[in-house]
């Protein structure tokens, strides 16, 4: 068995500079998706190169807002990439638009076969799937999710992912480490290499955890102070910070680590600015800690 603490899952040289493909939407107003991964991943020295899902006015938490659906574009828009022979080291997936980006990013494996395969599989939280996920989106991404170096749900994200029911006053935040090692084994059976299940808050403790584990590895759980407030975007900024950290030659467990701090770290930043609980999280003033993993 390897510790999370010894699996480097990419290796960083000196002086180069990875390039990312980043398929997420793009939100105009609310920080999230690839409003978060473009800086996270820019100050931890990687050339993020965005695949956008969608285009929307706002996070979708909002009670109005606008989307423009970019199935439609995205196989002239990656295909035209192979005619000027990008380069990409990691394909970092998170909230899609339909079923058929799926089938999107299934090229950009083929077309980038050693690239990392990070998939943020973006459903759904305390268990309620998002508005725009239909019940096919939902398969997809769990076929997507079998595929993952590392995949980075929720519990209900899990849940889903695993075909297990998700209740309507099932909170989906409080299992025990058993619960999570056989949630965990269970996406790793399903063809997932390395699983960070995150947010579990159990009832009356004050901190929130995330396990890591994985193919031949020991699981590790890191926990940070439960904060008594949600953001929108936190699981986005989790996640790239994760993937920032990993693409900077962190170990796993440094990863897990370091993306739970910035986490917590930036919800505190967050509450201090006007309406933060609706227009997502702000990390903006602690990118600086970011560009110190490349230290
Ligand atoms: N209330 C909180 N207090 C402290 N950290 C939090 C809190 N909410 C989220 N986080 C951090 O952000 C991570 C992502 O959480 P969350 O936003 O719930 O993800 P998702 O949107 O994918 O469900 C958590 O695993 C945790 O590390
Ligand atoms: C359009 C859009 N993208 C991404 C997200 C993901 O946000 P989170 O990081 O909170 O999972 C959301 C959630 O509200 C959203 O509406």
């Amino acid at each position: 068995m390897t510790s999370a603490n010894d699996l480097h899952l990419y290796e960083r040289r000196d002086d180069y500079i990875p390039r990312v493909a980043a398929v997420h939407d793009l939100c105009g107003y609310g920080k999230c998706s690839l409003g978060v991964a473009i800086p996270v991943l820019s100050a931890a020295g990687c050339d993020v190169c965005p695949v956008p899902t969608g285009l929307f006015s706002s996070h979708t938490a909002f009670p109005g807002w606008y989307m423009h659906d970019t199935t439609s574009i995205m196989e002239d828009y990656t295909n035209a990439w192979k005619g000027i022979g990008v380069e990409i080291d990691a394909v970092y997936s998170g909230f899609l638009g339909a079923p058929e980006q799926v089938d999107r990013i299934r090229d950009l494996y083929e077309t980038y076969p050693n690239a990392l395969r990070v998939v943020d599989p973006v459903m759904a939280d305390h268990g309620k799937v998002y508005p725009t996920y239909t019940p096919e989106l939902c398969d997809a991404m769990a076929e997507l999710a079998a595929g993952a170096d590392i995949l980075t749900p929720n519990l209900t994200e899990a849940a889903i992912i695993l075909g297990e029911p998700i209740g309507d006053d099932w909170c989906g935040t409080d299992i025990s480490d058993a619960e999570a090692a056989r949630m965990i084994d269970a996406l790793v059976a399903k063809g997932a290499k390395h699983v960070v299940l995150k947010g579990i808050q159990r009832e009356g403790e004050s901190v929130i955890r995330n396990f890591v584990g994985g193919v031949d590895c020991d699981m590790f759980k890191a926990a940070n102070e439960y904060l008594p407030y949600m953001l929108h975007g936190t699981g986005d900024l989790y996640c790239s910070c994760l993937m920032a950290a990993v693409m900077a030659g962190r170990s796993l467990r440094d990863a897990v680590v370091f993306a739970g701090d910035f986490t917590h770290d930036a919800m505190i930043v967050s509450a201090k600015q006007p309406d933060f609980k609706n227009r997502g999280v702000s990390f903006e003033p602690l990118l600086g800690k970011v560009a110190q993993l490349l230290g």
